[in-house]
């Protein structure tokens, strides 16, 4: 059964060289700006039970990706279909600093439509998995990033979504904290849970993934089992690394090209459709 299907995903920013030409763009929309393709049609699907890891260099894309199918930020066209509800756990998700970490807890909670008696029996196990006991009534503000990460993580894991969505979250917190949710990330993928993991940390990958999807601006340049593409894309990230800033530079505008390429290509499908 498909939990995630996310079909010509076009996610389009627009770029400003300054302030002036912002504003103007918001009086004169269309004439100021460049126009900037976080991802430039993407397609994928993803089984029930599948733990998908999606890598990539900076900038290519991930983070927008993961937004999107969380629906916390829109695509410009395309549409992401999903097998019941998707939780995003990423280093700055959606905690509201003015608040404490408890109400940011119900917060939560109640917008998910959980019961004010549910919300007050998940709490503790909330608080003891994220190790706040001391600080839980402290302003989220006031939270290192591995705290927010850690309230983060800890209430999407006790709401028990379809579909858990890690990005980065692990990174931010200590190693024992990163072991504890590993291990719990385990114990979702046992009970058959669909889930995304973004990280950088190829080892984590490997420990974890059934399926790699490679993202290269904002396109999909590789998508299959972890052990057909990690290898892959480990390679080509020690090949990057060792490049000049040339060689890296150039590199960046055959992609830029590809990209170009690819929404003429889709441009023209569309015009013929019409
Ligand atoms: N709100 C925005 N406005 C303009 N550009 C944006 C916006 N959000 C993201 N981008 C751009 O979209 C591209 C993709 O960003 P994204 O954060 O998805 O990449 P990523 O693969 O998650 O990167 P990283 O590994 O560094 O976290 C980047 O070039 C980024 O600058």
């Amino acid at each position: 059964m498909k939990a995630i299907e996310v079909k010509n995903v076009i996610k389009k920013y627009k770029l400003y060289e300054n302030q002036k030409e912002r504003l103007l763009d918001l009086l004169l929309p269309k004439n100021y700006g460049d126009d900037f393709f976080a991802l430039a049609d993407v397609s994928f699907t993803a089984d029930k039970g599948d733990v998908v890891g999606f890598v990539g260099i900076n900038g290519s894309g991930k983070s927008t990706l993961s937004n999107i199918i969380a629906g916390i930020v829109p695509p410009t066209t395309g549409e992401v279909k999903l097998n019941g509800e998707a939780a995003l756990i990423a280093v700055a998700s959606g905690l509201k600093g003015e608040l404490s970490g408890r109400d940011n807890i119900e917060l939560k909670m109640l917008m998910l439509g959980f019961r004010r008696e549910e919300i007050k029996e998940l709490e503790p196990e909330i608080i003891e998995f994220a190790e706040l006991e001391k600080f839980i009534d402290q302003p989220v503000k006031s939270y290192s990033s591995g705290m927010k990460s850690r309230l983060g993580f800890a209430i999407s894991v006790t709401i028990n979504p379809d579909i858990l969505i890690i990005d980065e979250a692990l990174s931010v917190g200590d190693k024992a904290f990163a072991e504890k949710s590993l291990a719990k990330m385990k114990e979702f993928k046992a009970a058959g849970k669909t889930m995304i993991f973004v990280s950088h940390s190829i080892g984590q990958m490997k420990r974890f993934c059934d399926k790699i999807l490679w993202l290269e601006y904002g396109m999909v340049k590789d998508y299959g089992p972890v052990d057909e593409v990690l290898p892959k894309y480990e390679e080509f990230v020690n090949s990057f690394r060792k490049m000049s800033k040339k060689e890296k530079d150039a590199y960046r505008q055959k992609a830029a090209e590809r990209q170009n390429e690819r929404l003429a290509a889709k441009r023209r499908t569309l015009r013929r459709k019409r």
